[in-house]
């Protein structure tokens, strides 16, 4: 089978990205790439490392490029997909990076991102329990937020299986590409290098009910995360430390069984043998989450550290990963697991 397929905001960050990951699918054929502003300029003027498809030139995103492809990346600012959705036919797969389909909850949405609520797709996290089995066959995908990805797969095995409290606590480092090319003040070369710091703090940041959503679906019960992310002088990677309080009785080896069981069959989230823990550089540019967890007896709680490439797990490589699956091709199909350390 030949996938052809078209990537929508191709010109940025998670667009770049995911045509990255497809250059390397042995099923898929590119067909247009879309921009906004940057509509008519040839994609290697401003994706250099995308060399096989430099002499490309970048379309408007409208539904006339967007027609006759079997799958359609968006990777456009929130709040632009529903509509360039509307206009694709329903036997169309449309694979949204955005955020606009990912929260249940309506509330949620208007009171984290300030307009009305799109919708919600089948949520491409396929690891999470039940996700899978919703993503086969689907035709239209949400793929998570990074950080979201990051703590989801974190915890879930310990929500799963009922050993921490639904209070979860969230402290994660990111790289500056998770907020795309667009230039800001804060994310200046002169800001960022050599500096720590803090955002979204105090429960502000969008991606905190969706890590609460999808713990919650876990749980069966209400989590609530307490989410601080850090800026780092990185470009890409995200390392999540996330604890919650031990339930009763949980021993260190009882974590570590029920994280072995959760994870040994997933192919792209590996538990890391005890004593090592992730570090961003190991993962980068692979569709990777590399995982520890420890029982931290005098403070009673349990401790997950995750690292993934924000743009690679956390968006493309997951994306292309729920589109493997979506479409009945083995999940691990043309999508990198090395890292590029140093
Ligand atoms: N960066 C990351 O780590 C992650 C990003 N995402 C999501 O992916 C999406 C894109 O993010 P990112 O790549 O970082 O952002 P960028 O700013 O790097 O890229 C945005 C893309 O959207 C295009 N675009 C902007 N405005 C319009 C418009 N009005 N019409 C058509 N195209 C438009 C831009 O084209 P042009 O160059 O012409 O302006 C560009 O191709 C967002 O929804 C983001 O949340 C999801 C997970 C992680
Ligand atoms: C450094 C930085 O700003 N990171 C972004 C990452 C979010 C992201 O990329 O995910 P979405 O798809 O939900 O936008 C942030 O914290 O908002």
């Amino acid at each position: 089978m030949t996938l052809r397929v078209a990537v929508a905001g191709a010109s940025g960050y998670a667009g770049g990205e995911v045509l990255r990951v497809l250059l390397g699918h042995p099923e898929v054929e590119i067909g247009a790439v879309t921009a906004g502003a940057n509509a008519g300029q040839r994609l290697g003027a401003l994706q250099p490392h995308l060399l096989p498809l430099a002499d490309r030139v970048l379309q408007d995103t409208d539904a006339e490029a967007l027609a006759g492809h079997d799958v359609v990346f968006l990777a456009l600012p929130h709040g632009q997909s529903a509509a360039v959705a509307a206009g694709l036919g329903e036997e169309t797969l449309v694979i949204d990076c955005g955020a606009d389909f990912r929260l249940r909850d309506a509330a949620d949405w208007e009171r984290f991102y300030g307009t009305p609520h799109a919708g919600r797709w089948p949520y491409g996290l396929p690891e999470l329990p039940g996700a899978r089995a919703e993503l086969v066959g689907a035709k239209r995908i949400a793929v998570p937020g990074c950080f979201p990805t990051a703590v989801s797969l974190a915890l879930f095995p310990a929500y799963a299986a009922a050993l921490v409290e639904p209070e979860a606590v969230v402290v994660a480092a990111t790289g500056t590409s998770g907020a795309g090319k667009t230039p800001k003040p804060h994310l200046l070369g002169s800001e960022v290098m050599g500096s720590v710091s803090p955002y979204g703090v105090g429960g502000t940041h969008r991606h905190t009910p969706e890590m609460a959503q999808n713990l919650t679906e876990v749980a069966g019960e209400p989590v609530t995360v307490s989410f601080t992310p850090h800026l780092v002088p990185m470009s890409r990677g995200i390392l999540a430390t996330c604890s919650a309080k031990a339930r009763p009785g949980v021993t260190a080896a009882g974590l570590r069984e029920a994280y072995t069981k959760a994870l040994r069959d997933e192919p792209f989230v590996h538990l890391l043998p005890e004593g090592q823990w992730p570090a961003t550089a190991a993962v980068q540019g692979a569709n990777t989450a590399l995982i520890q967890v420890a029982l931290d007896p005098a403070a009673g709680r349990v401790v997950v550290v995750a690292a993934i490439d924000n743009l690679t797990k956390g968006t493309a490589g997951g994306a292309v990963q729920s589109m493997n699956v979506a479409l009945g091709l083995p999940e691990t199909l043309g999508l990198p697991v090395t890292g590029l350390a140093p």
